[in-house]
């Protein structure tokens, strides 16, 4: 297949990048590199440019293409900003979007993996989260996922356009090859923040986010998702995409919850130290369990996470973080 990706000088896309190339798959990267690395491009073309320039992407689709496959992964993702600033939310990742989903109508391209998220739930009503959770958002960033999530049913239905919804849950681990991994600034995820209060020169202190949740040791409980399993789902996704018509949404996730405790510890196996952190309050519109329940995504895409282990998970972003190659 040859691929387009949007926001493949991010985290998440170039991991999908590599393991495109690993089954012999051509991919063209698009990115505006505001969060993104020009470094972390390793395996595609790349093309620097703005999802908000309409003219160019259409200029792209024309001239790159055509592309079996679309994958798209940009947006502002930064929940407390997006409550600050949602302007930039819903410009960023609703106009984007939407410049995309014309640009594709105008080309004749329609097939398109789209990055969603589990912020599309909101506050949970029960344990597990299937596809059948209503979708509540609590701030602007899931809104901004929630409301693209509703347009590609529209634009199915009166376009054509397929699509598959990918909603993940707390992504996180590293190519184990080291060569590409996360880095996000400012970093406000738990496991790089974890694994860079223990490297000397990045030594930033550790803060937990609340310990008086209603969960057993009183900190949140998450669903951690290895990057290269969510690379695999988007694979199968693609291929699903070529057989079938539909807009279509799945949760990705492992289906175990870890607390933010239980995820220290975890690390503290890996890197063989001692860990400290401070208590802090909580941060607001923190849920305090988000799982996911994957059963649909591995009956349907018959998708199989391999990294289970969150140990095995924390070693992949601990190899990256020791030796950050950009
Ligand atoms: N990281 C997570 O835990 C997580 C969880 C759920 C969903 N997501 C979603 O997955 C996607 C990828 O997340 P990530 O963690 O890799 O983020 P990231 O910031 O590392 O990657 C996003 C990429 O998109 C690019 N980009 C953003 N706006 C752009 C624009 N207007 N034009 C061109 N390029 C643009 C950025 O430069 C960056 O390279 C996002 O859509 C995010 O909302 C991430
Ligand atoms: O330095 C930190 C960082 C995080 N946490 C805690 O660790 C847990 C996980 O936090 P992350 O920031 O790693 O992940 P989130 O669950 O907040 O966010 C993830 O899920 C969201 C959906 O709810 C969005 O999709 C977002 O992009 C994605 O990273 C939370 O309880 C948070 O309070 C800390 O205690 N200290």
């Amino acid at each position: 297949m040859k691929v387009l990706v949007l926001g493949g000088a991010g985290y998440i896309g170039s991991h999908i990048c590599k393991a495109l190339t690993l089954i012999g798959h051509q991919s063209v990267v698009i990115d505006n590199l505001s969060t993104g690395h020009r470094e972390a491009v390793k395996w595609s073309q790349f093309v620097e440019t703005d999802i908000l320039d309409s003219a160019k992407l259409i200029s792209i689709l024309q001239h790159a293409g055509p592309f079996d496959l679309i994958m798209h992964f940009c947006a502002k993702s930064l929940v407390g900003e997006s409550v600050q600033n949602p302007a930039l939310y819903y410009r960023n990742n609703v106009s984007g979007t939407l410049n995309l989903l014309d640009a594709m109508v105008a080309t004749g391209h329609d097939k398109l993996v789209f990055s969603s998220t589990a912020a599309v739930f909101g506050m949970p009503a029960q344990t597990l989260i299937d596809e059948q959770h209503s979708r509540l958002p609590i701030n602007p960033y899931g809104q901004s996922k929630k409301m693209i999530e509703d347009v590609l049913g529209d634009y199915h239905h009166a376009y054509g356009i397929r699509s598959v919804a990918l909603r993940y849950f707390n992504a996180c681990g590293a190519d184990p090859e080291g060569e590409i991994g996360e880095r996000h600034d400012p970093e406000t995820h738990l496991i790089p923040n974890i694994l860079k209060s223990v490297i000397a020169d990045k030594a930033s202190a550790l803060k937990v986010f609340g310990d008086n949740y209603p969960t057993p040791d009183g900190t949140c409980i998450r669903d951690y998702i290895h990057v290269n399993d969510l690379a695999s789902a988007h694979i199968l996704a693609g291929e699903y995409l070529q057989q079938h018509d539909g807009a279509f949404a799945f949760n990705l996730g492992n289906g175990n919850g870890f607390s933010v405790l239980e995820v220290i510890e975890a690390a503290k196996q890996v890197v063989q130290q001692n860990i400290a952190y401070t208590i802090e309050p909580p941060r607001a519109g923190d849920p305090s369990v988000l799982v996911a329940n994957s059963t649909m995504a591995r009956e349907t895409l018959e998708w199989q996470p391999k990294f289970t282990e969150i140990e095995s998970i924390i070693a992949t972003a601990w190899t990256w973080h020791q030796n950050e190659k950009f």
